[in-house]
């Protein structure tokens, strides 16, 4: 559904993304992960049409991509949350989400009914007409959630969406995800939470220093030694099998 093909950002001197193929297969949750200051959030603005890479290309649906506004590529079916979340703050719930739902339905009326379905969805009913401001974090992130779900994307990228979230709030929101999924929507997220990312991904694709070390099942990934270095440092991987071992 979606492939990155050979894509490097360059800032200066300094190359966040270098040469990183990867693709999402339709109907799937796939995990990007990887160390801090990786080159995740750069690849996903990319992803995006945030950001413009220096090279290569991305394709959905098998036509290039690259390059194309965030906007427009919401129209195509790819939407995006953001890590930090900020919703209008003097809005109602409700409108937050209707905002999302604006892109395809002009009638407020209409907007208003699929912001409703969809807070169903991300389990805000109860909040609906509360002012956004006066949410927790988790649920701010359902909303920030509810907002990209709303323009009725195929494919829903999703940075960092557990973030902040205490280890019940994860518990909670998981299911949201996968729900999203089942009801046809495809899901690449950014994610640290290891607990979610190994519950939820059916492929995790590893990024480490901006080349992408590693892919496959999220047990296969953390088994991976090259996968434990990046993380944890040069001979890791050997000192804990050492350890294993004794
Ligand atoms: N606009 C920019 N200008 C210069 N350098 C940048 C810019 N954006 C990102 N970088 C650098 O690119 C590298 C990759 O950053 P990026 O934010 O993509 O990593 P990340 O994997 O998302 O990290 P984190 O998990 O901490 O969010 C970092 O070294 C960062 O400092």
């Amino acid at each position: 559904m979606l492939q990155v093909q050979g894509v490097s950002m360059r800032f200066g001197g300094l190359l966040a993304v270098a040469d990183a193929s990867f693709e999402v297969a339709e109907g799937s949750i796939t995990g990007l992960i990887g160390p801090n200051g990786a080159g995740k959030t750069t690849l996903f603005a990319i992803v995006s049409g945030f950001q413009k890479p220096s090279s290569g290309q991305v394709l959905w649906r098998g036509e290039d991509i690259t390059g194309r506004k965030p906007h427009l590529l919401a129209r195509q079916g790819l939407s995006r949350t953001f890590q930090i979340v900020q919703p209008f703050a003097g809005l109602s719930v409700r409108e937050n989400i209707a905002v999302g739902a604006f892109l395809r339905h002009k009638r407020r009326a209409e907007a208003i009914a699929v912001a409703e379905r969809v807070a169903e969805q991300v389990g805000l009913t109860a909040e609906l007409d509360k002012p956004a401001a006066a949410l927790t974090v988790s649920g701010r992130k359902r909303v920030e959630l509810g907002k990209a779900l709303a323009t009725g994307p195929r494919l829903l990228l999703l940075d960092e969406v557990l973030a902040g979230l205490n280890p019940s709030e994860v518990r909670d929101i998981v299911p949201v995800v996968r729900g999203i999924r089942d009801s046809g929507v495809t899901v690449l997220m950014i994610e640290h939470v290891m607990q979610a990312v190994m519950n939820l991904c059916d492929r995790v694709h590893v990024l480490a220093q901006g080349r992408i070390i590693a892919n496959g099942t999220p047990a296969q990934v953390v088994a991976n030694p090259a996968v434990v270095e990046a993380y944890l440092g040069h001979g890791a991987a050997t000192r804990l099998a050492g350890r294993a071992d004794a």
